[in-house]
């Protein structure tokens, strides 16, 4: 199914300078990287060309630094766990582009791992600048991509690039996009997805063209307040992206026309603080503290996510439905992975997650292993499953 070139047609890498675009945008707790999914899935790329004796150079962003030197966004601090899962040594140049960069890999060995600060320090990075995908470019003579969960960004380093360098396929971007396709490509109805998370803004104009894709649309997380708003709920202090209040109403009457169901909380675990162990309580979605916020789904809620999962055949999952990282908040999200594990584990449920912080998740709720599949991805998931053409891929095929 690949229309793209691949590592396979690399015919010498041997003292090749290789631009690797690979996604290290990973959770991080107390300074260090607290789930390392990501950082394995890019690990066989870079080994294989590392042995092939390439000078691989890895670029990657990190957050959102809004186009500014953000030290507290350095990826930096991912340089630990990624030395220890490649067993190799990896060096680190503070910018991804200019005379430093050039320095680096200069000094780099055949077969030696250099990492280059986070691409989103700089504005030409997310604007796609033709002037920094020639900085970029002058570090390498050869371009692969293996950023699956960035490759719905048009980005200089996702896109940019593998027009102005021979481009190639990374391992995971291959194995993701045919995992996908196995495991989605005509997805057995009901088709059951699930959306929460924090990022409203960039995830909910997709759910338009998702609700004709699936049977029930499960709204959770800051997602979910964003919805309840828009119906008139008073959410109080929670995340919620008031001015997307019209875009959700326009994507409830687009579910209504798809005979697609939404499924939006009931119920919600309000605390007064966003900390682990915070003051909480549990109340009806009508009934939110002015100055509290919705940390979590409620059990009532909970309890129609399982039975909507009862009825499914298929699940697709994005963005957990609370504050996982702070207990009690991870409640209603462990108990939802448990359900589509319990289901998948009988053979009733063909289950697929991805993103950053899901899949963190899901290895919190100790049951990724029993999904039926675990992306990488989050947005680019979804935007796949819409059936958007990704730019990252589109143009590894150009
Ligand atoms: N109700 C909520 N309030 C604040 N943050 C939330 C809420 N629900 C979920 N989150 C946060 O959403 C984040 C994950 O969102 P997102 O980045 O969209 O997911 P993914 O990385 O899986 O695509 C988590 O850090 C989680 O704490
Ligand atoms: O973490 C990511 O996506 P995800 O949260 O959808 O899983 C990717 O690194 C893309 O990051 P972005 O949404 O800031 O472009």
């Amino acid at each position: 199914m690949a229309q793209f070139r691949t590592l396979d047609d690399i015919a010498d890498a041997a003292g090749k300078r290789v631009l690797v675009r690979v996604d290290l945008n990973v959770p991080v707790k107390d300074g260090a990287v607290s789930d390392d999914t990501r950082i394995r899935a890019v690990a066989p790329t870079i080994t294989e060309l590392s042995d092939k004796g390439a000078k691989v150079i890895l670029l990657a962003h990190f957050g959102r630094p809004k186009a500014k030197r953000d030290l507290t966004q350095s990826l930096a601090v991912v340089v630990p766990a990624l030395a220890a899962i490649l067993g190799r040594p990896v060096a680190f140049a503070d910018d991804c582009i200019g005379p430093s960069v050039t320095k680096a890999v200069a000094a780099l060995a055949d077969g030696g791992v250099l990492l280059l600060e986070n691409t989103r320090f700089h504005a030409g990075e997310e604007g796609n600048d033709p002037a920094f995908v020639d900085a970029l470019a002058a570090n390498g003579d050869l371009y692969v991509n293996d950023a699956f969960s960035a490759a719905h960004r048009a980005h200089a380093s996702t896109e940019g690039l593998a027009h102005r360098l021979p481009a190639f396929a990374g391992r995971t971007m291959q194995a993701e996009l045919e995992a996908l396709d196995k495991a989605l490509g005509t997805p057995v109805r009901p088709v059951v997805a699930i959306v929460g998370g924090a990022k409203v803004s960039s995830k909910i104009d997709l759910l338009e063209n998702l609700v004709s894709k699936v049977d029930v649309l499960v709204i959770g997380g800051g997602m979910a307040n964003t919805f309840l708003a828009a119906q008139g709920h008073d959410v109080g202090k929670s995340l919620c992206e008031h001015d997307l209040a019209d875009t959700a109403r326009k994507i409830v009457k687009a579910a209504d026309a798809a005979g697609c169901r939404i499924l939006l909380p009931s119920d919600g675990v309000v605390a007064w603080e966003f900390a682990a162990n915070a003051r909480h309580e549990t109340v009806k979605v009508n009934a939110v503290p002015a100055d509290a916020m919705i940390l979590d789904a409620g059990p009532a809620t909970v309890k129609e996510i399982e039975a909507a999962l009862d009825k499914a055949k298929t699940l697709v999952w994005n963005g957990p439905l609370g504050a996982f990282e702070l207990t009690p908040f991870d409640a209603a999200t462990v108990a939802a992975a448990e359900a589509a594990a319990k289901r998948t584990r009988a053979g009733t449920l063909l289950s697929v997650a991805g993103g950053g912080d899901t899949v963190a998740a899901l290895n919190h709720a100790g049951v990724a292993g029993a999904f039926s599949y675990v992306s990488t991805a989050g947005g680019a998931f979804l935007e796949w499953l819409e059936g958007k053409p990704l730019p990252g891929v589109e143009a590894l095929k150009a």
